[in-house]
């Protein structure tokens, strides 16, 4: 089946997908590091973590160079069972002896969704907006997963927040996944950047990833994810995800 130029390229693996990942990711990061001297990237919470796995001990990570933030985050303390840099933190970066530099939500204003996600904003305008002078964010690479409702980041099916257009962070209050109190990085960060990878894996997922990619004209959160020319989309699913998907697979060689 011949793709349009921009088409999301899926890669379906049979085995190794966290070496796969981890090789895609430093491709990305020796790129951006070259060219701009750092590298941002953002980071989703649920399994997304435990893949990244492959990174540590990794001699080729320039963790001094990496800008961390969280696609999407819930508003509960940093060390809260359900904070998904809590989750980072224990699969990923607790695991460093250099951590990275981590852009979290500030705690501070927990109380407060407007505040809390005004805050996140404008941390990102700091780390963005003096060297891009962009009206949205660039990051070298956003990394998402799915819920087996198409959401991604905290956008959610049917949702007001998929409208959200004019900032780079939204909140809401009535998440249907607990914790309902969340901030999200909305559409229009997600498709500015230059990368943009998800990453599915088990059967539970095979419905909804043919949802996804086979008929995008349903207009699932994940499906409206779609990097603005010269961004790409990359996928990184395992065999059982990818079970029922007709869309074309490519071969990973990095
Ligand atoms: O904030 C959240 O609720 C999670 O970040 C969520 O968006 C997650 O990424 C997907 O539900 C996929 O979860 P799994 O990877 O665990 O299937």
């Amino acid at each position: 089946m011949h793709q349009p130029p921009n088409s999301p390229i899926v890669y379906s693996l049979r085995t190794g997908l966290s070496s796969a990942l981890a090789t895609f990711i430093l491709k990305a990061q020796d790129e951006s590091v070259n060219k701009k001297g750092r590298f941002t990237i953002a980071l989703s919470g649920g399994s997304l973590p435990q893949q990244l796995k492959d990174l540590i001990d990794n001699p080729r990570v320039k963790w001094d160079k990496w800008q961390v933030f969280y696609a999407d985050e819930r508003a509960v303390p940093l060390d809260d069972q359900d904070s998904n840099h809590n989750l980072c933190m224990t699969e990923l970066f607790g695991k460093l002896p250099n951590p990275p530099a981590i852009h979290t939500l500030d705690p501070t204003h927990l109380d407060n969704l407007e505040m809390l996600s005004a805050a996140y904003e404008e941390e990102l305008i700091r780390e963005f907006a003096p060297k891009d002078s962009a009206r949205f964010p660039v990051f070298d690479l956003i990394l998402l997963g799915i819920g087996s409702d198409g959401h991604t980041c905290s956008l959610f099916p049917n949702h007001q927040l998929l409208a959200v257009e004019d900032t780079w962070v939204a909140y809401l209050d009535d998440s249907p996944k607990p914790p309902p109190k969340r901030i999200t990085l909305t559409y229009p960060v997600l498709n500015h950047a230059a990368r943009v990878a998800f990453v599915a894996t088990g059967e539970g997922k095979a419905d909804v990833l043919s949802m996804i990619l086979d008929h995008p004209e349903k207009g699932l959160p994940a499906s409206r994810v779609r990097p603005v020319h010269p961004g790409q989309l990359y996928w990184f699913v395992d065999e059982s995800a990818s079970a029922k998907l007709q869309y074309p697979k490519s071969s990973f060689s990095m």
